[in-house]
C-alpha cells in the first residue's frame, strides 16, 4: 500500500514526521494530548475539540472502527489528528467503517506513525502550542511560518462556531418532571440523554439567547455545557448566568459552563499549561473527601480561593471540587443560591461513571431540597 508522507509541526519549531491518515491536506490548531484508552469516537466528535489537533497517548486506535451510536454530535470537530499506530482493521460488532476512512470523508487531515510518547512529553514540558499537520508536501519551514501565523487559543471565541443554530427539544423519557433550559456552547449529545433519562424535558438554547428570553420561558432550571473556546470571551453566555442566579433558577454547568459559572461569579479564569484531557482524572469531592474518577477535557480552569467560601454578588460560593493531579478547581458551590457547577464531565461519553449523581443532584435542586 503507498502512503503519503505527513509532517506535525509545533511552533516551536519541533517536527514530527509520519505518514497521512485521513484526508490528505494542511490544517492548524493547538495541539493537545489526550491520555484516553478509549472512546476515540467521542472524543472526534466532541465540539470542545473545535480548533485543536488531538493527539492519542494509546498507541493503537482504531481497533473497534467506527459506528452509527457513539456520535457526540453532527459531525468531527477535532481540527487535525495525530496516533502512533491506526489499526489496519476494524474488529467490533457495532462497526459500520474504519476510523481512517470516516476522517478522509469528512475531510479531517491526521497523521499517523508519529511517537506520540515524545509529542506528549514535549507539550507537557514546554505547553499546548499551536501546530499544523500538513500532507502536501510543503517544508517544515514553509509550514511552520504559517503556523506562527496561525490565531492561539488564549482569547478564541468559538462557541459561535458550535452553538445550534435553532433551539431544539429532547423529550423526557416517561413523565415530564422538569423542564431545563440547556444553553448550547458545544453540547455532547449524551448530556441531555443523562437528564432525559430523569423525567427532564430539555430545551437546547443557542448561546446567544438573550437573558430576558431565558427568564421568559420560566425554566426550573438552567444548565450551561461544554464548549471550545476561552471562557474570557464568553460574555454572552455569563450573562445568562448572571440572569439565572439573580433569579434565583437552578442552575448547574459542565466544563465550559463551570468556567462560566465562575465568571459570574467574579473569579477570573486562565489557560493551563497543557490542560487535562483523558478519562481517568481523579477529583475529590472537598466537602466529602470521597474521590471520583472522572472524563476531562479543558485547557482552561477557574481561578477561585480554596481557603473557605469567597462572597460574591450572588452570595458566598466555594470551590467542592479539586483535582488531585494538580489542585486545579474543578467544581463551583454557591452556598446562598441554588447553583452550581464542575469542570469535568458527568455525562462521561467516553468516560467513568462516577460523577453520574451529579444529574441528581440537579434534580433535588429543582425539587427544593438542597
Ligand atoms: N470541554 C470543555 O467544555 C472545555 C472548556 C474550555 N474550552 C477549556 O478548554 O477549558
Amino acid at each position: 500500500m503507498s502512503t503519503t508522507s505527513a509532517l506535525l509541526v509545533l511552533e516551536d519549531g519541533r517536527t514530527f514526521r509520519g505518514e497521512a491518515f485521513g484526508a490528505i491536506g494542511e490544517t492548524f490548531g493547538e495541539a493537545v494530548f489526550t491520555t484516553g484508552m478509549t472512546g476515540y469516537q467521542e472524543t472526534l466528535t466532541d465540539p470542545s475539540y473545535h480548533r485543536q489537533i488531538v493527539a492519542m497517548t494509546a498507541p493503537h486506535v482504531g481497533n473497534t472502527g467506527v459506528n452509527g451510536e457513539d456520535d457526540e454530535s453532527a459531525r468531527i470537530w477535532v481540527a487535525g489528528y495525530v496516533v502512533r499506530d491506526p489499526a489496519r482493521i476494524s474488529s467490533n460488532w457495532r462497526a459500520t467503517g474504519a476510523l481512517g476512512d470516516r476522517l478522509a470523508d469528512e475531510g479531517i487531515v491526521g497523521i499517523a506513525g508519529v511517537d506520540t510518547r515524545a509529542l506528549t512529553r514535549h507539550l507537557r514540558e514546554r505547553g499546548a502550542m499551536r501546530a499544523a499537520v500538513s500532507s502536501t508536501g510543503e517544508s517544515p519551514a514553509e509550514v511552520l511560518e504559517k503556523v506562527l501565523a496561525s490565531p492561539s487559543m488564549a482569547g478564541a471565541d468559538l462557541v459561535g462556531d458550535v452553538t445550534t443554530a435553532e433551539p431544539y427539544v429532547v423529550p423526557a423519557q416517561g413523565q415530564v418532571r422538569y423542564r431545563v433550559a440547556a444553553i448550547d456552547l458545544g453540547i455532547k449529545r449524551n448530556t441531555p440523554r443523562r437528564m432525559a433519562e430523569r423525567g427532564i424535558e430539555v430545551h437546547v438554547l443557542p448561546a446567544t439567547t438573550a437573558p430576558e428570553d431565558l427568564l421568559r420561558l420560566a425554566p426550573d432550571g438552567v444548565f450551561f455545557s461544554n464548549g471550545p473556546g476561552d471562557p474570557a470571551t464568553a460574555d454572552g453566555p455569563v450573562a445568562l448566568a448572571r440572569a439565572s442566579l439573580g433569579a434565583d433558577v437552578p442552575t448547574f454547568g459542565i466544563c465550559f459552563g463551570n468556567q462560566v459559572l465562575g465568571r459570574a461569579l467574579g473569579f477570573g479564569t486562565y489557560k493551563l499549561r497543557y490542560g487535562h484531557r483523558g478519562i481517568n482524572q481523579p477529583v475529590m469531592d472537598r466537602q466529602t473527601g470521597k474521590v471520583e474518577v472522572t472524563a476531562h477535557n479543558h485547557g482552561f480552569a477557574v481561578d477561585a480561593p480554596r481557603d473557605g467560601a469567597a462572597e460574591t454578588e450572588f452570595g458566598r460560593a466555594e470551590v467542592s471540587h479539586v483535582c488531585l493531579n494538580d489542585d486545579v478547581v474543578e467544581g463551583l458551590n454557591c452556598l446562598d443560591k441554588p447553583a452550581f457547577s464542575v469542570q469535568y464531565h458527568p455525562e462521561a461519553a467516553a468516560g467513568p461513571h462516577d460523577a453520574d449523581y451529579l444529574f441528581d443532584r440537579f434534580v433535588r435542586l429543582m425539587e427544593g431540597k438542597s
